[in-house]
């Protein structure tokens, strides 16, 4: 289980405040698949990156009774100087995983080939993505935190990660980030939707996708 109490993320910038949440209280349950919904702009990704730990709250804190993943998809979790390779090690020493049946799972995974023996900075965002994700799914983490991976790789690495993520869901819950409403309906059972701060529960997530969508009208509108 994890719980958001009372937390608050400002972002200032050359004067501009921009609330990200505004003392938000929410608990999402253990093992369960969250799709986080809101616009562009919302704060879905800094929620993420507050919930894993990488990102320090303005108020308020994050509590878990079960360890996190750091996020997935988000290029700021891997080294950019170090290969694929050297990440995938560094990872598997911290999380005390055997390093070198890690890389070979991470390897044959991400489908990288001899880009994982090359600098993460030269990989395009897609690349970053499988390395990411692959990573995190050679650990065993009780909640995944995933952003927008379905965007890497072809229709059959897709597939493969829909396939491995499932599997990691008969035993652990993930707080997932997409745009595509599709994904999320494959992935998740239950929705959250951030707006104006404030984030919105739902055990069901296409009562999520219905007030999400429903916010994108009125947007639309005004
Ligand atoms: N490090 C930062 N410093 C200042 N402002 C930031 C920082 N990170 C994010 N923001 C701002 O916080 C807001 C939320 O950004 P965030 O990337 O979390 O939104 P998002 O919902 O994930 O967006 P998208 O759907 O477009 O990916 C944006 O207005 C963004 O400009």
């Amino acid at each position: 289980m994890i719980v958001l109490r009372d937390l608050t993320k400002v972002f200032e910038i050359n004067g501009i405040t921009k609330v990200v949440a505004n003392r938000i209280n929410a608990v999402f349950p253990t093992g369960v698949s969250v799709g986080l919904l809101g616009r562009n702009g919302a704060g879905k990704s800094t929620l993420l990156k507050v919930i894993a730990g990488t990102s320090a709250p303005t108020s308020g804190e994050v509590l878990s009774d079960g360890n996190i993943s750091f996020p997935v998809g988000l290029a700021s979790s891997m080294h950019p100087d170090m290969t694929g390779a050297q990440n995938t090690r560094f990872v598997a020493r911290i999380y005390g995983a055997d390093t070198e049946e890690m890389s070979r799972y991470v390897a044959r995974f991400s489908e990288l080939g001899e880009h994982f023996h090359l600098p993460v900075r030269t990989y395009s965002s897609g690349m970053r993505s499988r390395l990411s994700f692959g990573i995190n799914m050679a650990l065993q983490f009780d909640t995944y935190l995933i952003d927008e991976i379905t965007a890497a790789g072809d229709a059959a690495f897709r597939e493969k990660s829909k396939k491995v993520f499932r599997a990691r869901m008969e035993k652990s819950g993930a707080i997932f980030v997409s745009h595509s409403m599709q994904t999320m309906r494959d992935m998740c059972e239950a929705g959250a939707v951030l707006e104006h701060g404030q984030l919105t529960y739902y055990d069901d997530i296409e009562d999520a996708i219905a007030h999400h969508e429903e916010n994108m009208v009125l947007k639309q509108r005004a």
